[in-house]
C-alpha cells in the first residue's frame, strides 16, 4: 500500500483501562477477524495473560480500515503491556509507531502510568490522541477525567477529547477516523536501500527466530538475502508476512509496514532486538538508533527440579529472546547443582517468567530469595565487586563498605491514603523528594533503596491505598548501605542456596522469623537436625527440626492393624525421602525466605 495510506500506532494506558478491550474492537469493525475467532480477548493469548488479566508482551496486528472519506487504510496498531515491570515493552513498541492512543478510564481518571507511558511517547516524538473510556459505566466522571487529560500537557490544551466505550463500541468509530486524520503517515525513502528496525522477536519450535520488523526505508522480498547490522549476521527472508493477527505470508513489505521475517536463524543469541535489518547485496550506510538493553533490577537463582537442566537451558534461551528485558548466565550452587542466575525488571516480572516456564516449557524451577544489585568495597582495594548472587557475597571481615541501588519512585495516590501511603514509604527507607497535587491526586516523589521495593512493596501500597495508588520506579544511583549476608546452617553444614542480603538492624527478627519457618519446611530426618542462622560467623537464632515420628512397629500404643499399616506406609515413604540426600530443599524451603518480612 502507499506510505501515505499507512498509519502505524501503538495504544497506550494506565493497567486495565482498556487497552485490549479496544483493540478487539478495531479488529471487529475492519473485520481483521470474523465472529468465530472473536474471543472475548482476542490479543492476550499467553496463559499467563489470560490467568492475571494482564498484556505481557506486545502484540501487533494489521488491519484495513475503509474510512469515511471513501479511502481505505492500512492500520499497524501495536498493543502494549500496563504493568510498570513492562515498561521497556511499552518504549519498544513506541519505537515502531508514529502516532499513540492515550486510553483512560472515566471511572479512574488519570493514573500514573497514564502519565509514564504519555512521557514515554512523547520522547519518541508521537502524535498522541487522548481518548476517555468507559463512559457507560455507572461511575464514569467524564468531566473530570477530561479536566485532568488537559492539565497533563500543553499539547491537550484545545484539541478534541473523544470520549468512547470500547466494550459497548459506542463512539469507537471517532477513534477509526482521528487515526487516519491525526496521525501522520510514515515517511521513507522507496527507492533507499532497505532499513527495518527489529522491535521485537519471537521463537517458533519449527521456523526458528522470527523477527518482528517496521520498514523504515526501501523495500523486503521473500527469499531477499538480509543482514543484521549489528553483529553482520547474515539472514535468509524464508519467509515474510504480516500479522493479521495471526501470521500470514506476503510476497514484500514496503516503507512503513511492520510485519515479520523468519530468519532460520537457530541460535537465539544471535537476534537482538533494537538492530536493524539490511540488504546483503545493497546495504543502508548507517543503522538506526536501536534501544538501550533493559536493566536488571531484581535477581534470582533458578534451579532445575530433577535432571532438567538442559530443558531449562533451551526455555530460557527461548524466553530471553522472547523477552529481551530478562537476562540469565549459569551458576553453580552446593546444595542445588547446577542453574542459572536469572535478571528482572521486577518481582512481577519474575513471577510471570516463573509461569511462562511451567505453561510454555512444562518446567517447575526452584528459586531462590531474589536480591538487587551491590557493590561491595573491599579493604585495600579500589574498584568495587559487583555482586548480585548472595553466594557470591565477600566474606565480612574482608568488606570495607557496601552500596545498593536507590530508585527514584513516584507514588500517586488520593487524598484520603497520604497518611498511609507515607507510612509505609518511612518504613521501607523512603526519603521524600518532593509532593505536588495533580487534580484530585497527590504526586510524591520518594528516593529509596531498590531492595525495598522489590519484594513486597507494591502489594502492599495497592493494599494501603485500597487499590487506589501506582508506583513508577528508575534507577537513582547508588547509596551507602549497612547491609549483612545471613547464611542458613542445617545440622551445622551451611546451605549456600538460602543465603540472603538483609540491613544489619532487620538481621535479628529475620533471621528469628527465618528459622520458625524453616522448622517446619526442612524435610525431617530420623534424628534431630538444629537449623541456625548466622550473620557474621555468630549464630542469631536457632531451632531444631524434630525428628521423624517413633518407629510404628515398635511403639507400644494399642491401635487398629490397618491403622499401624497406613503409618508404617507413611514412615517408609518419608525414609525413603531422607535417604535419597542428605539434605532435601522443596520449594516451600525457599518460600520461607521470599515470604520473610524483610
Ligand atoms: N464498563 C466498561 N468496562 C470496560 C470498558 N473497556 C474495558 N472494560 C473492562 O475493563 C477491564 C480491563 O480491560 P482490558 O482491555 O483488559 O485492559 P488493558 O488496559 O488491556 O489491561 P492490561 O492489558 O492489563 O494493561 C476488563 O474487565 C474490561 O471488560 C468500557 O468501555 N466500559
Amino acid at each position: 500500500m502507499n506510505p501515505s495510506h499507512i498509519r502505524n500506532f501503538a495504544i497506550i494506558a494506565h493497567i486495565d483501562h482498556g487497552k485490549s478491550t479496544l483493540a478487539d474492537r478495531i479488529m471487529e469493525q475492519t473485520q481483521t477477524v470474523n465472529d468465530r475467532q472473536s474471543k472475548a480477548q482476542l490479543l492476550d493469548d499467553l496463559q499467563v495473560e489470560q490467568a492475571h488479566g494482564v498484556t505481557v508482551k506486545s502484540r501487533t496486528v494489521r488491519n484495513y480500515y475503509r474510512a469515511d472519506d471513501g479511502q481505505e487504510y492500512e492500520y499497524n496498531f501495536i498493543d502494549t503491556p500496563g504493568h510498570v515491570d513492562f515498561t521497556y515493552e511499552v518504549s519498544k513498541s513506541l519505537a515502531a509507531s508514529d502516532g499513540a492512543i492515550l486510553l483512560v478510564d472515566a471511572t479512574q481518571g488519570v493514573q500514573a502510568q497514564t502519565v509514564a507511558n504519555l512521557r514515554l511517547a512523547q520522547d519518541n516524538h508521537l502524535v498522541v490522541i487522548p481518548v476517555v473510556n468507559k463512559i457507560d459505566a455507572a461511575a464514569a466522571d467524564v468531566d473530570r477525567t477530561i479536566a485532568q487529560i488537559r492539565e497533563l500537557s500543553p499539547e491537550f490544551a484545545d484539541v478534541p477529547v473523544l470520549k468512547i466505550s470500547a466494550k459497548t463500541g459506542l463512539n469507537v468509530h471517532d477513534v477509526m477516523e482521528a487515526i487516519h486524520t491525526t496521525i501522520p503517515a510514515p515517511v521513507g525513502d522507496a527507492k533507499a536501500p532497505l532499513k527495518a528496525l527489529v522491535f521485537d522477536s519471537q521463537y517458533d519450535a519449527f521456523k526458528g527466530i522470527i523477527a518482528y520488523v517496521r520498514l523504515v526505508d526501501g523495500q523486503l522480498k521473500a527469499n531477499d538475502n538480509l543482514v543484521l547490522m549489528a553483529n553482520q549476521q547474515a539472514v535468509a527472508a524464508n519467509e515474510i508476512g504480516i500479522f493479521a493477527p495471526a501470521r500470514v505470508t506476503a510476497k514484500q513489505l514496503g516503507v512503513g509496514d511492520v510485519g515479520y521475517v523468519v530468519t532460520g536463524l537457530k541460535d537465539p543469541q544471535a537476534l537482538r532486538v533494537g538492530d536493524t535489518l539490511t540488504l546483503a547485496a545493497n546495504p543502508t550506510e548507517t543503522a538506526l538508533p536501536g534501544y538501550e538493553p533493559a536493566q536488571s533490577m531484581v535477581f534470582a537463582g533458578f534451579y532445575p527440579q530433577g535432571d532438567h537442566y538442559h530443558d531449562l537451558q533451551l526455555a530460557v534461551e527461548k524466553l530471553a529472546l522472547n523477552d529481551t528485558s530478562f537476562h540469565y548466565r549459569p551458576e553453580n550452587s552446593e546444595a542445588l547443582g547446577a542453574g542459572f542466575r536469572c535478571g528482572f525488571l521486577g518481582i512481577f516480572h519474575l513471577q510471570i517468567i516463573r509461569e511462562r516456564l511451567h505453561d510454555e516449557y512444562g518446567l517447575d524451577v526452584l528459586t531462590t530469595a531474589p536480591n538487587v544489585t551491590y557493590r561491595v568495597h573491599l579493604k585495600n582495594t579500589e574498584d568495587p565487586v559487583i555482586v548480585n548472587n548472595p553466594i557470591k557475597f565477600p566474606d565480612y571481615s574482608k568488606i570495607d563498605f557496601v552500596e545498593e541501588p536507590l530508585a527514584k519512585a513516584t507514588i500517586t495516590t488520593t487524598s484520603e491514603s497520604l497518611g498511609p501511603v507515607m507510612k509505609l514509604a518511612d518504613q521501607h527507607r523512603g526519603t521524600l523528594q518532593d509532593m505536588n497535587n495533580q487534580g484530585d491526586l497527590v504526586v510524591l516523589n520518594y528516593e529509596l533503596p531498590f531492595a525495598e521495593i522489590a519484594y513486597d512493596f507494591f502489594n502492599a501500597l495497592k493494599s494501603v491505598s485500597h487499590g487506589y495508588a501506582t508506583l513508577t520506579t528508575a534507577l537513582a544511583g547508588y547509596d551507602l548501605a549497612d547491609v549483612v549476608k545471613i547464611e542458613v546452617h542445617v545440622n551445622y553444614a551451611r546451605v549456600d542456596a538460602l543465603s540472603f542480603v538483609v540491613h544489619r538492624e532487620d538481621a535479628p527478627r529475620v533471621a528469628q522469623e527465618l528459622v520458625h519457618k524453616l522448622k517446619f519446611v526442612i524435610p525431617r530426618k530420623l534424628y534431630p537436625m538444629p537449623v541456625q542462622s548466622v550473620v557474621e560467623g555468630k549464630a542469631l537464632a536457632r531451632v531444631d527440626v524434630p525428628p521423624l515420628r517413633k518407629n510404628a512397629a515398635a511403639n507400644g500404643e494399642k491401635k487398629s492393624a490397618s491403622k499401624k499399616a497406613a503409618q508404617l506406609r507413611r514412615q517408609s515413604a518419608n525414609k525413603r525421602q531422607a535417604a535419597h540426600s542428605d539434605i532435601e530443599l522443596p520449594q516451600e524451603v525457599f518460600n520461607a525466605v521470599l515470604d520473610l518480612e524483610k
